[in-house]
């Protein structure tokens, strides 16, 4: 079986605040995108990389990644309008011996390649879908305008964390529906797990990993700026 990683990398980050895009967004020295490849390309389970770049920023892309040496093939799509877009462009793209696909947010740059490879394992020992989860931290209500309508039962929410993993053929099949669907019920489908959900796919959740956590919002930038420095103090580099 041979695996593919997606890193879509194409958002802007408007919720980061304004500047260049998201994953180019620099951490401890280098853009959020580069740990996020590292994370996949140091799982031993990932033979082959696609990112999903900013269609005007491929180039540029392509120059900055050459920069590093990596373990796996590393290769740069143009990504699309939204996330499903970029990941269905790099999905496109792989090449037929690939059966595994794990789909990884250049927003999560800390994600440990062991939980990489225990999203891949999952998939190899036989699911068609997994996703890493963690516990919520704050209570989670239903609120309309200024009114609460209702406290959900926080025992058995999950926040779920990126890489996903998938039997190819199971993500291409929800990708291909995805493409017909209206930009509104597109819209409220987060994630790739989401997707293959709507097709009656059974998703596996594993534990997740806290340094997995998305950077969205500024707060999210310096608390992962402070997780690398301490990473990087621990292993003396
Ligand atoms: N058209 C898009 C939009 C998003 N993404 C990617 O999807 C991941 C998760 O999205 P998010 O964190 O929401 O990133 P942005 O869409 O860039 O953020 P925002 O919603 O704040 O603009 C990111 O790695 C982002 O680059 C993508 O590849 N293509
Ligand atoms: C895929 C994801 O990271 C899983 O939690 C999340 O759904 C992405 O959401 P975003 O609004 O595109 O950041």
């Amino acid at each position: 079986m041979r695996t593919a990683a997606i890193i879509p990398a194409a958002g802007r980050g408007e919720r980061l605040g304004p500047g260049i895009p998201k994953a180019l967004r620099v951490l401890g020295g280098a853009p959020l995108l580069v740990h996020a490849i590292r994370a996949v390309d140091q799982a031993r389970s990932v033979d082959l990389v696609v990112v999903a770049a900013p269609p005007d920023d491929v180039t540029a892309v392509e120059r900055l990644l050459a920069d590093y040496e990596w373990g796996s093939d590393v290769h740069v799509v143009p990504g699309g309008q939204d996330r499903h877009a970029s990941v269905a462009r790099a999905l496109a793209t792989l090449p037929a011996d690939v059966d595994v696909v794990l789909v990884h947010d250049a927003a999560r740059p800390l994600a440990p390649p062991e939980l990489v490879d225990a999203v891949a394992m999952t998939i190899r020992h036989g699911a068609d879908a997994c996703v890493p989860v963690v516990p919520l931290a704050d209570t989670v209500k239903v609120v309309a305008g200024d009114k609460v309508v209702r406290t959900l039962d926080r025992s058995e929410l999950r926040a779920v964390q990126t890489p996903q993993g998938f039997r190819r053929a199971a993500l291409a099949t929800a990708h291909a529906w995805a493409a017909g669907l209206p930009v509104d019920e597109l819209s409220v489908i987060t994630d790739d797990a989401g997707l293959v959900e709507c097709h009656g796919v059974s998703v596996v959740a594993i534990p997740g990993a806290e340094e997995a956590f998305k950077v969205t919002r500024p707060l999210d930038l310096l608390v992962a700026e402070a997780l690398l420095t301490r990473r990087r103090a621990a292993s003396g580099r």
